[in-house]
């Protein structure tokens, strides 16, 4: 369906001198510096697959999206959608492809939202009978009855959101780009965004890449998630594998009754001694240690024996923290 092969992008700026004086030498200068937004990627994605997108701010993930849906045309490498080339074929491409911007509207801000719908109905050509049933589908899955005939500018954005989903959906695209659909939304509204995406990935098989800074959204969408780092490529696979690769480290933080001495504990240093890391502060206790090494139990055990416990909880690590540790170079 999707296949992206050794892509690249480079950007090249113009240098820039300060002042007024430089301000006339950068104009004439042919001096410039080269950013690669996107540095040798490859992967397929398969028709119905959900794949999450994921990188710090400025990894290149919008750079990608935009050539693969045709905006952008790489410097170097191929993408091909549903078998077309998408930056050759631009028009025809838009048929089969959705895109969401989270952070931007491609609604018809002073128009009401039905009528956005219908301008999008006639520049796609869908013929009346399938647009009918599309818009029954898309008002029942998103909730749009309520504000469907309200100016666009006057919709909260979680409506605004939905509309925009909707708008992206009406000509029932193959694939579907979404940009940080949820950014910005309460906790309710994105979980329903999160469920309306999921049921039109069921009903119609529809392939959808998803980019966003909230993990909350790939552990909810998709088992498959790809990283990139500085265009670069750091991981593709499922989110269950990257949590059993790289979220081993586990945490127990305990409250005692007593303030703890740790130079102490002789079963801080047998802790230790068995890999793992024991801080203390206070009455409080951390022991960070290697889940496939050492049980929870084990451990509590040794300091329940030890120490009078009060409290105490153990922290999973979550895949927010397994990526930013994949972003630092730290796994
Ligand atoms: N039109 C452009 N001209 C020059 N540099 C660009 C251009 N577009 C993007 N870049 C640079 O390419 C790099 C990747 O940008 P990109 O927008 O793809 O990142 P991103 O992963 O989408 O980030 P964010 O999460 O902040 O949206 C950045 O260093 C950015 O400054």
């Amino acid at each position: 369906m999707i296949t992206v092969e050794n892509l690249t992008k480079e950007f090249k700026i113009n240098k820039k001198y300060p002042g007024f004086k430089g301000a006339i030498k950068s104009f004439f200068s042919r001096e410039y510096t080269v950013t690669k937004a996107v540095d040798d990627i490859s992967f397929t994605i398969n028709k119905g697959e959900i794949v999450g997108y994921i990188g710090a701010n400025g990894a290149g993930k919008s750079t990608t999206i935009k050539m693969m849906t045709g905006i952008l045309t790489p410097t170097a490498g191929t993408v091909t959608v549903n078998g077309r080339v998408p930056y050759e074929n631009r028009q025809i491409n838009a048929r089969d492809i959705g895109v969401v911007f989270g952070q931007k509207t491609q609604l018809w801000w002073d128009l009401p939202l039905s009528e956005t719908f219908t301008l999008l109905k006639d520049i796609y050509e869908v013929p009346d009978e399938e647009y009918k049933k599309q818009m029954t589908f898309l008002s029942e899955v998103l909730e749009l009855n309520d504000f469907m005939l309200q100016p666009v500018r006057t919709l909260s954005l979680g409506q605004r959101m939905r509309g925009d989903l909707a708008a992206a959906l009406i000509h029932n695209p193959k694939v579907i780009y979404l940009d940080e659909p949820t950014i910005g939304l309460d906790v309710v509204v994105k979980e329903n965004v999160r469920k309306a995406i999921k049921k039109i990935n069921e009903v119609y098989g529809t392939t959808i890449i998803l980019t966003t800074h909230d993990l909350m959204d790939i552990e909810e969408l998709s088992s498959r998630i790809i990283i990139i780092d500085r265009g670069r490529m750091l991981y593709d696979g499922n989110l269950e594998h990257i949590k059993e690769t790289f979220g081993s480290q586990a945490e127990i933080e305990l409250i005692t009754k007593e303030v703890i001495q740790l130079e102490k504990l002789s079963m801080a240093s047998q802790l230790e001694r068995k890999g793992c890391a024991v801080t203390a502060e206070e009455n409080r206790l951390n022991i960070k240690y290697n889940k496939n090494q050492l049980s929870s139990t084990e451990i509590l055990k040794d300091v329940m024996g030890t120490l009078d416990v009060t409290d105490f909880k153990i922290k999973e690590v979550s895949i927010e923290d397994i990526v930013k540790r994949i972003y630092r170079n730290e796994v």
